[in-house]
Order: structure tokens, then sequence, then C-alpha cells
């Protein structure tokens, strides 16, 4: 049984503006621990699919089934108990400290009104060391920077233990080293990961499957090898590109040709 598994599903904004498209007949899995990415041009639907993935976006049509249950016939909190999500948009509460924000991801876990337990506050802990945060665990979020605050998005999503990670472009504000350090660690943290990339390198270094995403509907999917060829590159992306294997590993290398 696939961990992730959505069928057939299409979804369009309640409030529709001027795209021209849907997402339409979308279907899409994750098994367990598999990393997988979703990789498109600007406004192609990446946000707006994971969205309809962690029960935000409930589907016009289709199916979007976790571990064999539909998720929208489960409770927001049994979701959340299964799937954390790390998004682009930090929060925006100034009076929380790290620990705060990281304790958020324990939340699904604990009966109403519980504080941390012991093993909570160890399990904190542990993982603002796994992100390269320790001793930040009193400083103001909003005082950290990008690529830090980040990280703290990051180690709330592990506290929650989910079955499946949700992260739209989680390297985002990450210097390269940071970028390398979080995609290595996600890859052999044990949950099934379904993030979207803009860099089409790191999406080919780190993902076992790829999902192309143009005008809300997958164009291709398959291994890094399989999907990013420089003739689908230029039909989706519009741009020229090199693509050869990369010399220091197995998977393709993407080399962007500016116009002449
Ligand atoms: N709730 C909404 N209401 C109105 N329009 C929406 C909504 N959600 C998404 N859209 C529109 O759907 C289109 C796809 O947006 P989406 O954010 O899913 O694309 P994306 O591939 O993630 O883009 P980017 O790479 O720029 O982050 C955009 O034109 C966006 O404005």
């Amino acid at each position: 049984m696939s961990l992730l598994q959505i069928n057939n599903l299409s979804w369009e904004p309640r409030q529709r503006q001027e795209q021209p498209w849907r997402l339409e007949g979308i279907d899409l899995q994750v098994e367990p621990g598999e990393f997988v990415g979703l990789i498109g041009p600007n406004g192609s639907g990446k946000t707006s699919l994971l969205r309809c993935a962690y029960r935000f976006n409930p589907p016009d049509t289709g199916t979007v089934h976790l571990s064999g249950e539909d998720i929208w016939q489960q409770t927001p909190r049994w979701v959340a108990r299964r799937i954390a999500v790390m998004l682009q948009e930090f929060p925006q509460d100034f009076g929380l400290t790290v620990m705060d924000v990281v304790a958020m991801g324990r939340t699904p876990h604990q009966s109403w009104f519980a504080g941390d337990s012991a093993a909570d506050l160890q399990l904190i802990e542990t993982t603002l060391q796994q992100v390269g945060l320790t001793g930040k665990g009193n400083h103001s979020f909003a005082s950290l920077s990008g690529g830090e605050k980040q990280r703290v998005l990051l180690a709330r999503a592990l506290v929650q233990q989910p079955d499946l990670l949700i992260l739209d472009e989680p390297t985002n504000h990450l210097d390269p080293r940071f970028q390398l350090e979080l995609l290595q660690h996600l890859r052999g943290a044990g949950p099934g990961v379904l993030a979207s990339f803009h860099d089409l390198n790191l999406a080919a270094a780190f993902c076992d499957r790829l999902y192309v995403l143009d005008r809300g509907r997958i164009v291709a999917s398959g291994t890094p090898a399989d999907v990013l060829t420089e003739q689908r590159l230029e039909q989706v992306f519009g741009v020229h590109a090199l693509v050869d294997t990369h010399p220091l590993a197995p998977h393709p290398r993407i080399t962007w040709i500016s116009p002449a």
C-alpha cells in the first residue's frame, strides 16, 4: 500500500483569477520512506497540489489517501499526527521563542491541555541539535535569520514524527551548506517526503522520483534521469539546457543556457 495515493484529482480556486487552467487528472504516489519531488514553472500549481495532499484544499473530484485512508474522511487531528508540513511562510507572532515554535509540532500527539512531557522536551532538544540550532531554544523566533527560521520550522515538522513530510520549497532560504545538510538529513530520516523544488539540480541529486507539473497537469514522472531531459526542460520551462551526468554521482546535472 502506498503511503500517499492521489487519484484523478482536480481542483481549482473558489475565487478563480486569471489563470486559464486548474489542477486536472492528477495521479501521484509516495511510497513509505520515498523522497518525491514536484517541479514545474512558477504558477504551475505545485503549492496548490501540496495543499490538496495535506487536507487544506478539498479536491473537486478524485481522492487523497494516506496509508489507505481517505484524508477527507478523517479529522484534521488524525491528519496532523501523520503529515507534517513545512511551508514558505513564517509564523508572524513576534513573542514566540524557538522552543515555542518547535513545541507546536508535538501538539497533535498531546491530550487536551497537557503540556510538554520530559520525553517531548528531550525530543525537541535532540531535534534542535540535528538542525544545527543547539542553544537557540530561548531565542526569539522573529530575531532569527531566514535560514535559521527555516531550520526551526524543519525541527517543528520533525518533532511531529510524521509518516509523511510535505515541504514547499524547503531550501528557499538556506545557504549551500544547509541546503545539502537539510536534504541529506531528510533523505535518511524515515518519513516519506513530498517536496516542491525550483532548484532542479537539488531535486535531481536527492529525489527518488520526480513529478513535473505544467499548467495544472502532470506532464512527466519517473526517476530524475527519466524526467530531466533537455527536450522536456525546454518544453516545460522554455529554456535551453545542457543535461549530462553529474561527475561525482549517477544523477543528471543541468546547466541552463541563457539565450544568446
Ligand atoms: N486560494 C487561491 N485563490 C485564488 N487563486 C489561487 C489560490 N491558490 C492558488 N491560486 C492560483 O493558482 C495558480 C497556481 O499557484 P501555485 O501557488 O499553486 O503555483 P506554484 O507552482 O506553487 O507557483 P510558484 O512556483 O510560483 O510558487 C496561481 O495563479 C495562483 O494565483
